[in-house]
């Protein structure tokens, strides 16, 4: 657009668009109902909500893994996802690099490119030492990190991350999220379920909180204030205002 810089062009194009009528896991018995929302590309959205509220299936609806699903889901640019799921999912017998060389040669990166983006990523997770491990001789936050690992390799249009926080430490923490700016700043968009809500208030550019499978409030924390009426309220003052 005319008068736009590249950045502001691409904020502009929606990396994910999300229409979902109803999902759930049989049908005549939706968990999630009404749920519409759009990530622009360079926008991070946090998804919120209390337990059962149905985030992971919302997630799943998007990702096509639950049953029943009546709506629309769009994916921006060239339709290229990452999916991190809050429990790691990982092959008993594959090394760590030998995990990011299968998501490598499965997306059909380059050899040279692999090894560039897999070393830096070993680097800046501090994991090159457990780089030939397996995964069972790992720690809950080290296999977290390998998820996380194996979604930046891959460099997608859009991230969707299921509860990122738990078992990464403050450092592995502040790694992650330096990570994710950096891939918002390239254009990515992100899609993040989570509890933590006090991080969610400081990185999210726009939240939707679910209550009871349906949308409780969206919008930036300005507008997420106005509809829980809390004009000075943080975001977990919000949330306990507008959730069941
Ligand atoms: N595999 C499943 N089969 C049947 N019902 C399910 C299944 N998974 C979740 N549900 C139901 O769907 C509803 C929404 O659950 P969901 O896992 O989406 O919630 P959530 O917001 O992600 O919760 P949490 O914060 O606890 O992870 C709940 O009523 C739950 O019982």
């Amino acid at each position: 657009m005319e008068g736009l810089t590249q950045q502001e062009e691409k904020k502009n194009e929606y990396a994910l668009e999300v229409n979902i009528d109803e999902a759930g896991y049989s049908s005549g018995d939706p968990c999630v109902r009404g749920v519409s929302f759009k990530v622009a590309s360079g926008e991070l959205v946090g998804l919120i909500g209390p337990n059962g509220a149905g985030k992971s299936t919302t997630i799943k609806a998007i990702l096509k893994l639950v049953p029943h699903v009546k709506g629309e889901i769009v994916l921006g640019g060239s339709g290229t996802y990452a999916y991190v799921p809050e429990q790691p999912l990982y092959y008993d017998t594959l090394t760590l690099w030998e995990h990011l060389s299968l998501a490598g040669a499965a997306y059909g990166m380059e050899e040279q490119d692999f090894e560039r983006s897999a070393n830096e990523l070993l680097e800046r997770f501090r994991m090159t030492d457990a780089r030939d491990k397996l995964p069972g001789g790992m720690s809950k936050g080290m296999k977290q990190k390998m998820m996380l690992m194996i979604g930046f390799l891959l460099k997608p249009d859009i991230y969707i991350v299921d509860e990122p926080f738990i078992g990464l430490d403050p450092r592995a923490t502040k790694d992650f999220l330096r990570l994710l700016d950096e891939e918002c700043k390239r254009g990515a968009g992100v899609l993040m379920c989570t509890h933590v809500l006090d991080t969610a208030e400081k990185i999210c550019d726009y939240f939707v909180l679910l209550s009871d499978g349906q949308t409780a409030a969206q919008g930036d924390l300005a507008q997420i204030q106005a509809t829980s009426g809390l004009a000075e309220g943080d975001l977990f003052d919000c949330f306990e205002a507008l959730t069941v």
